[in-house]
């Protein structure tokens, strides 16, 4: 059986309900990468740090503490203390979080965590992002490029947060991955080994079960 499984792709694929759905299955632990840039970015508002402002931006990362939790029924992340579950996922955080991403410093503070997280669990985990594949665990025994059709994904994030306007959903979500594909430290990449995964037309139970069949063979 595979230990790590690494699970990449654009904003919206669904990596993180497909992730979570593997990992309760298999036993495993949870890791999820792009929860820990979102409390860096909260956590360099509440200092007030312009997140555009790249060296303000390293200088207070390394003040931030983070912890992740990584029970798949019920994933936690703290920053400073503060669990900040909940307003990662606002507007303010949302809008803020790819410039911080692109910043060197604050993926080599983030991927160095990744990796303590990997280490510790010895059960076998599923960590999903842009870069694990690539960058955070190159040597994970299964590597899923999880990708679905932009108007797919823009829907489905659009209903599960209520929100109408399906087509500014799929703007945003292009804006998003075309930061993330085109900044010089660890992009959204597949790696040359991992397998494409296509939920378009699948349901959740769908992906989750292909993955797990994967993680088995
Ligand atoms: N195969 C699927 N069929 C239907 N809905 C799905 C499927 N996969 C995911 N979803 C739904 O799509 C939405 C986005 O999924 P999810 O949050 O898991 O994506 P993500 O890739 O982790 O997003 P982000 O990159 O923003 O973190 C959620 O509402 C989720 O329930
Ligand atoms: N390994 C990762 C994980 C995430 N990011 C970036 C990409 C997004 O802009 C942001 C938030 O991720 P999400 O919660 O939407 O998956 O963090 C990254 O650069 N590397």
């Amino acid at each position: 059986m595979t230990d790590v499984i690494a699970i990449d792709g654009p904003s919206g694929s669904g990596k993180s309900s497909t992730s979570r759905g593997v990992a309760s299955r298999l036993g495993y632990a949870y890791l999820d990468t792009g929860a820990m840039y979102r409390a860096m970015t909260w956590a360099l508002l509440q200092r007030g740090v312009d997140v555009h402002d790249a060296d303000a931006v390293a200088a207070a990362a390394h003040e931030v503490v983070l912890t992740s939790g990584t029970d798949p029924a019920g994933p936690t992340i703290a920053a400073d203390g503060v669990d900040v579950s909940g307003p990662i996922r606002g507007d303010e955080v949302t809008s803020a979080v790819s410039p911080v991403a692109t910043v060197p410093e604050v993926r080599e503070l983030l991927v160095s965590l990744q990796r303590e997280a990997i280490a510790r669990a010895t059960g076998g985990i599923v960590v999903e992002g842009r870069d694990i594949g690539t960058v955070v665990a190159p040597d994970a025994g299964l590597k899923i490029y999880l990708v679905a059709d932009p108007v797919a994904r823009a829907k489905r994030r659009a209903a599960e947060l209520g929100v109408e306007d399906a087509d500014a959903m799929r703007e945003a979500l292009a804006r998003r991955d075309a930061i993330d594909s085109n900044r010089a430290a660890s992009p959204l990449a597949q790696a040359d080994d991992a397998v494409v995964v296509d939920g378009t037309d699948l349901t959740l139970d769908q992906v989750i079960d292909h993955i797990v069949a994967l993680a088995q063979q």
